[in-house]
């Protein structure tokens, strides 16, 4: 397997502001198996980032411990990549120089195990498979918010990530440029077989990506619900008029509801 295994043990992350301490999660304990795609979603300000961010190590716990292919996590570990909500490409950059940048960064030459390639190589077969092709030698400010997006993909990609950490990546998007992210992010995760974070507010997205939905209460967030979501692969257009797939959206939503963040009038 080549994706990475966590383990949360109690996890709580209290911050101390100048008005008083805000406590942003509470006694998370959970396991990812490697390789499997994870979703959070939650409601806004319950802890998704923070949660995050521990697991990627930028932030440490105030209890409780996390552990990543059995070794404890103490700060930001290789074999991770993250992608944001915003795109973070340098503007002074290429697109082909964007995703060329974490390999400068970390001066790492290799040759590519998917097949000899130099990072150049590497790079434009990534930009290609997502539909970017023509586009490497433009800059950021001429290309789509969706185009921006998958370029930041490519970026986290050519790493060759054991585990893909996704904070909202897709929440600026329209809706079809959207789904089709979805599409392009599964067959990508497939391929690569790393584990896969993947945070966002959008049930649907949840349930149609992963293999488990984590369902966090509000502030401080806890885990209210871990639903292994047993849809056939691949996934896809018509996984979305599946009955199974309306069924597991509905039963998040009550989640919700019976959590008071859902009401109806
Ligand atoms: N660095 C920080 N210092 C102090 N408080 C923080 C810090 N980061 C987050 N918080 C607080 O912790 C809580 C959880 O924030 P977090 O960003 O993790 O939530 P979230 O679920 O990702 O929210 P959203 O869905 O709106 O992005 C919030 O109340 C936030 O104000």
């Amino acid at each position: 397997m080549r994706g990475k295994e966590i383990i949360l043990n109690g996890v709580d992350k209290t911050y101390q502001t100048r008005t008083g301490n805000v406590q942003a999660l509470s006694k998370v304990s959970l396991t990812i198996e490697r390789s499997s795609f994870v979703s959070i979603v939650g409601p806004s300000g319950c802890g998704k980032s923070t949660l995050m961010n521990l697991i990627a190590g930028l932030d440490t716990p105030s209890e409780g411990t996390i552990m990543m292919n059995g070794e404890k996590v103490t700060g930001p570990t290789s074999g991770n990549a993250v992608v944001f909500q915003k795109d973070l490409l340098q503007e002074w950059r290429t697109i082909l120089g964007n995703v060329l940048l974490p390999m400068e960064i970390h001066n790492i030459t290799w040759l590519h195990r998917s097949g000899n390639k130099t990072n150049r190589a590497r790079a434009l077969e990534l930009l290609a498979s997502v539909g970017l092709k023509g586009f490497e030698d433009k800059y950021p400010n001429e290309l789509s918010g969706g185009m921006r997006q998958r370029a930041a993909i490519c970026r986290a990609l050519i790493q060759e990530p054991k585990l893909l950490l996704m904070d909202e990546p897709f929440g600026a998007l329209d809706a079809l440029t959207r789904e089709q992210m979805m599409y392009d992010l599964l067959k990508i995760a497939a391929e690569f077989g790393f584990t896969v974070l993947f945070i966002t507010h959008s049930i649907e997205e949840a349930v149609f990506l992963s293999d488990r939905v984590l369902v966090m209460s509000e502030r401080p967030g806890a885990i209210v619900k871990d639903i292994e979501i047993d849809l056939e692969k691949p996934r896809g257009i018509r996984t979305r008029s599946n009955p199974k797939f309306a069924q597991y959206v509905q039963n998040v939503r009550e989640i919700f509801k019976n959590e008071g963040i859902l009401s109806e009038v």
